[in-house]
């Protein structure tokens, strides 16, 4: 079994087992986040804890800040050249802005998936899968690698169909094997949070739910975040809820957030009640 010094998780010994029976799951927590482009405020004091172990969905109408809102929660905003941060963003009460903390840490613990799924076309399945431990520089043997490339692609819902040509090239899969395959490959460095911004926009009606299969079995392991515009999708697979609004170009805020049954079946504010019934957005 191998083992990395400054993560809970390590590498299951059994392939297909979950990574270590009672590690730890993570809770992320943004206080005040408020963030600028330029001159340009987005988002203004947003106020959000993401139970760890839940898959928590931020919903709300085009331009409201969502995605820069799950950017700064792994600290890609920072990467715009004009943007702005104010606020923290804590997993597990350590602040991810702290600057004895490394950047490198941060993207470590708390994983992406994109809307467009991302592959390395030209590598393989396998070498896709384990393109992230090159990048944080993480050492492990032949089995240990194979072992990991089987339990991320199970995880990852794929195993089954891509198991006999591992070395076949990524990008020659479908759409929702891919997004499948970049669930697999942010799973191989062992994140603690999980964020997907919009992940089966691209997809098509079968390929999205078994990305939601895979996400409601990997929130057993991994704090998930999701930006979707789907309202069904946020009531089928979220556990809590975020309604952001940015009303007439003032700043994104959050509206109304907790159970996401409760804020699709009796919503406090009207505005989230006319948002979740698609009477705007
Ligand atoms: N790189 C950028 N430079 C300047 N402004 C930006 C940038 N990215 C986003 N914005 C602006 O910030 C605001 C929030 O955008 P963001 O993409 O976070 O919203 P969103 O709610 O995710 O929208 P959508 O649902 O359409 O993806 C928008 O007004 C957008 O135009």
């Amino acid at each position: 079994m191998t083992t990395s010094a400054d993560h809970t998780t390590v590498i299951p010994a059994t392939p297909g087992e979950p990574s270590v029976p009672g590690a730890a799951l993570a809770e992320i927590e943004a206080r005040d986040i408020t963030a600028w482009f330029g001159q340009r405020k987005v988002l203004d004091r947003v106020s959000l804890t993401m139970p760890a172990g839940q898959i928590t969905a931020l919903i709300g109408p085009s331009g409201c800040g969502k995605s820069t809102f799950l950017r700064i929660l792994n600290r890609m905003h920072e990467l715009v050249p004009s943007a702005q941060l104010g606020g923290e963003v804590l997993l597990d009460g350590q602040d991810i802005y702290d600057p004895e903390r490394k950047l490198i840490d941060a993207r470590r613990s708390i994983g992406m998936v994109f809307q467009k799924p991302n592959p390395f076309p030209a590598m393989s399945i396998r070498e896709n899968v384990l393109a992230g431990l090159k990048l944080t520089g993480t050492k492990a043997s032949r089995s240990a690698k194979d072992e990991l490339v089987e339990s991320c692609l199970r995880k990852g819902g794929l195993w089954e169909e891509v198991k006999d040509r591992l070395d076949a090239p990524g990008g020659g899969l479908s759409g929702g094997q891919q997004q499948r395959l970049c669930i697999a490959r942010s799973l191989a460095i062992k994140p603690r949070v999980l964020l997907m911004d919009e992940p089966c926009s691209a997809l098509d009606p079968t390929s999205t739910r078994v990305i939601e299969e895979t996400m409601k079995d990997l929130a057993r392991e991994v704090t998930i975040v999701i930006v979707t515009h789907n309202m069904q999708q946020a009531a089928r697979v979220s556990d809590t809820c975020a309604f952001f609004l940015a009303s007439q170009g003032t700043p994104g805020v959050i509206v109304e957030h907790g159970d996401t049954g409760a804020m699709f079946q009796s919503p406090q504010d009207q505005r989230t009640s006319d948002y979740v019934h698609g009477r705007f957005g």
